[in-house]
């Protein structure tokens, strides 16, 4: 069942601009960050205004499951869209033109392990991150529905 309300965009423009050129063309362009590697489009409802927001992130999936890694480029907070996955785990991922519903569930100890080393092996940067904060770096699992 696909989420429903009033669309959001977000405050940043790259991330907006990148939303938005990945929906107008099914996730044939705006799919790649800016080292080539692919990019997935979250779309989420607000923990506060209940709108629909969406954001990009990195892909990174195994057995039609996806991780999303809260970095936020290792900054000290967690991103805004983390508490929305808190308050609301019911989202929707689209990975290039296939748009699906799932529900999104904070992972710890072993299974964050597994799933963090897959995040760093699809994007090495996030090892980079982690080692900027002592904020250890939410990951959330996304299971279809
Ligand atoms: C600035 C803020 O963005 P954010 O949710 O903190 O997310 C920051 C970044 O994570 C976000 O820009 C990501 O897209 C950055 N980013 C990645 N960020 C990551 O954390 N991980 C990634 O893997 C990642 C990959 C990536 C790839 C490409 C790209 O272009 C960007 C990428 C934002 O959009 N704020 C909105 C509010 C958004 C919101 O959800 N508000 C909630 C309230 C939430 C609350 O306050 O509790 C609501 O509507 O109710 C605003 O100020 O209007």
């Amino acid at each position: 069942m696909p989420l429903t309300g009033e669309y959001e965009p977000s405050a940043v423009d790259f991330a907006r601009d990148q939303v938005e050129l990945f929906e107008r063309t099914g996730g044939a362009e705006g799919n790649l960050n800016h080292a080539g590697k692919p990019v997935i489009v979250l779309t989420m409802l607000g923990a506060k205004s209940g709108k629909l927001r969406k954001t990009p992130l990195m892909r990174v999936e195994h057995d039609g499951e996806y991780a999303l890694v809260a970095s936020l480029g290792g900054a000290p907070k967690n991103p805004v869209w983390y508490y929305n996955l808190t308050a609301n785990p019911h989202v929707e991922l689209q990975d290039g033109p296939v748009k699906k519903d799932y529900r999104a569930r904070e992972v710890h100890g072993e299974e964050y392990d597994v799933w963090y080393e897959r995040s760093v092996a699809a994007w090495p940067d996030y090892a980079e991150y982690q080692k900027k904060t002592t904020r250890k770096m939410p990951v959330f699992v996304l299971t279809p529905l």
